[in-house]
């Protein structure tokens, strides 16, 4: 095995260091859990009976304790197209549990947004924190204690880290994600956007548009840009909780079908032995590979804010710093759109996974050392899974089948990972550079300060922002209205870039990881409400970007000396006011944009 890249074990080793008292407490924890927490065999006959009374041919096994039970936390429902697939699932996986010994059993539902239905619309703001709100009802499933293993079925932005996050209060059993894979590709992408442009100029009708989007997303199955989701299956089997290669297998094929039946039997088997706990896969070398791995593919922005949540819950502790200084060390060796023109299925056909943790592992720059769930040994996830008739066999993927998307870590597209932390006088903020023309790393321009991105698009529509700007929208933050993703923007941006205007956006918000070409410093700590000092811009300001020095400063201003612009009132409608009491507590965005964690670290 090729040794660690310094860099990647320096930043590991400060992370170890610095969760050492987090992880002790959280690895006591999950051990007592394993002791004295819940299991069938401690149940009341009163509990045991309500738990299987509805278990019909599985009732005899389950009563009798004659093999595991693996419990399912499902993600089902028609809005999202990656997890329609799911509806189907847990009959299937009871048959492939029988198949194995063990039985299996529908823990309990959590709810998933399609944050596409969402872009734009109130409903976005409720988004980042159905995070928690997944990660609350996983641990409702799970508090059962009906379990010996589980099976998670999610795929989707929020819906994975919410999982892993409620997943892993019960770390002391072995659990695997088991995805469903992307739709088919439709109408490229790049398409799609140069519609949506010419609509956002009232070049295209409204049928034109509606027509392109249709044809790209049309049908069952994960969307097919490399956003969240996407990431999320690239993230999940660089920490070992696939089957190796499950992550791009299109859904409704015998190779996904072999795939869930695989990960059914693998989970029977880890739980029949009590192998490979949730919390001890999770540690700091997996949350070093999937920040790895989310910088080397030019993965989403999202997971700065969730990675640092995901490991707050296994009681590791990283920050902007630790991603920076993987960026630098990490080259890009993927160009998906939007960092690129082909989709997750031409990433799969290049090469995919398993090319590219192959060529991680061989510069040094994965822990190959950790040990999965999904395998025995983590150099399975560098190979590929087909059957072969019925057999499911793995081989490796010695070079990239289209170097124009994937390339060996000796040929990168770019020297480092393409996600920068920036920081200056508007405080500290993610500028993914990987989808943004290098050219435009370093950008000046004066301020056009919003509180809405309504407002943005207003200014567009007039007219007023045909020009040099930076584009400030503030009042995004977490505890503002719930940090919502600003990509509705993208069109109106890129027409305003296309026009040949020096165009950023600045804000305490979040984009979405389909967000692309326009240079933009998100997620921005402190956020605007409280007085950070986005909030004391003002219009005519310069700001200047850049990427290579790593800074963000309003030129020339004591934001310190001016007062706030006034905050927005809290959103209400579409039940955000059921939310407030999340905003009242998250944290910043740096840490988990969570109200949740610091009172469950304070409970340990
Ligand atoms: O972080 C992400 O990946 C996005 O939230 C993505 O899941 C979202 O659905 C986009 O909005 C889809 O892209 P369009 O809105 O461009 O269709
Ligand atoms: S990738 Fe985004 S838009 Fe597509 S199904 Fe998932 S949440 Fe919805």
């Amino acid at each position: 095995m090729t040794s660690l890249d310094p860099r990647v074990g320096k930043v590991t080793d400060r992370i170890i260091e610095r969760s050492k008292a987090s992880r002790r407490r959280y690895l006591e924890l999950i051990a007592a859990e394993a002791d004295r927490g819940m299991r069938r065999e401690r149940l009341s006959c009163g509990n045991f009976a309500h738990g299987f009374a509805a278990s019909g041919e599985d009732k005899p096994a389950i009563k009798g304790l004659r093999g595991p039970n693996l419990g399912i936390v499902t993600a089902y429902n028609d809005m999202l197209s990656a997890h329609q697939p799911y509806g189907r699932y847990p009959e299937q996986m009871k048959i492939y549990a029988r198949e194995a010994g063990a039985t299996a059993q529908v823990a309990g539902g959590v709810p998933a947004m399609c944050d596409g239905v969402t872009q734009g619309q109130p409903g976005m703001d409720l988004s980042l924190a159905s995070r928690d709100v997944i990660a609350l009802a996983t641990a409702v499933a799970l508090s059962h204690g009906m379990f010996d293993g589980v099976a998670m079925l999610g795929i989707c932005d929020k819906i994975v880290p919410g999982l892993l996050i409620g997943a892993l209060r019960f770390g002391h059993l072995p659990m695997l994600l088991v995805p469903g894979g992307p739709m088919p590709s439709g109408l490229a992408n790049k398409e799609k956007q140069r519609v949506r442009q010419l609509y956002a100029e009232g070049k295209a009708s409204r049928e034109e548009l509606l027509a392109a989007e249709s044809a790209s997303y049309h049908g069952a199955g994960t969307c097919t840009f490399y956003g969240t989701a996407n990431s999320n299956q690239m993230m999940m089997e660089l920490m070992g909780l696939h089957i190796p290669g499950a992550a791009f297998a299109n859904p409704g094929t015998k190779l996904r079908q072999a795939l869930t039946r695989a990960a059914v039997h693998r989970l029977a088997a880890l739980a029949k032995n009590r192998a490979r706990p949730l919390g001890e896969v999770v540690d700091e070398k997996a949350i070093v590979n999937a920040a790895v791995g989310l910088l080397a593919t030019g993965g989403s922005t999202n997971h700065a804010i969730h990675l640092p949540a995901i490991a707050r819950a296994a009681g590791i502790l990283i920050n902007w710093q630790d991603l920076a200084e993987l960026s630098a060390a990490v080259p890009l060796i993927a160009r998906v759109y939007p960092g690129g023109s082909g989709d997750v299925n031409d990433f799969h056909a290049a090469g995919g996974m398993a090319f590219t943790a192959r060529t991680l592992l061989d510069a040094g720059l994965l822990h190959g050392d950790m040990l999965p769930a999904g395998a025995d040994d983590f150099c399975a996830f560098a190979t590929n899974p087909a059957l072969d008739g019925e057999e499911l066999r793995w081989s490796e993927v010695p070079a990239s089948r289209d170097p124009t998307m994937l390339r060996p870590v000796a040929e990168p597209f770019l020297a480092d990972g393409g996600m920068r932390l920036v920081a200056g006088n508007i405080g500290r903020a993610i500028f993914k550079t990987s989808a943004v023309a290098p050219e435009r790393w370093t950008i000046e321009a004066a301020c056009r300060c919003f509180s809405d991105q309504d407002q943005v698009l207003a200014a567009f529509q007039a007219g007023e922002l045909d020009r040099d700007v930076a584009v400030v929208v503030r009042f995004q933050g977490p505890r503002a209205n719930g940090m919502p993703e600003l990509h509705k923007l993208t069109p109106a941006l890129g027409v305003l870039q296309d026009r040949g205007h020096k165009v950023m956006l600045i804000t305490d918000g979040r984009m979405s990881g389909a967000s692309g070409k326009v240079p933009a410093a998100i997620h921005c700590c402190p956020e605007a409400l409280g007085g950070g000092p986005l909030a004391r811009l003002a219009d005519g300001d310069i700001v200047r970007l850049c990427a290579d020095k790593g800074t963000l400063e309003a030129v020339g201003v004591d934001l310190a000396a001016r007062g706030p612009a006034e905050a927005p009132a809290p959103p209400v409608g579409t039940g955000r006011e059921l939310f407030a009491f999340m905003r009242d507590g998250a944290d910043d965005a740096e840490r988990g944009a969570s109200a949740m964690l610091d009172m469950m670290e304070q409970s340990l």
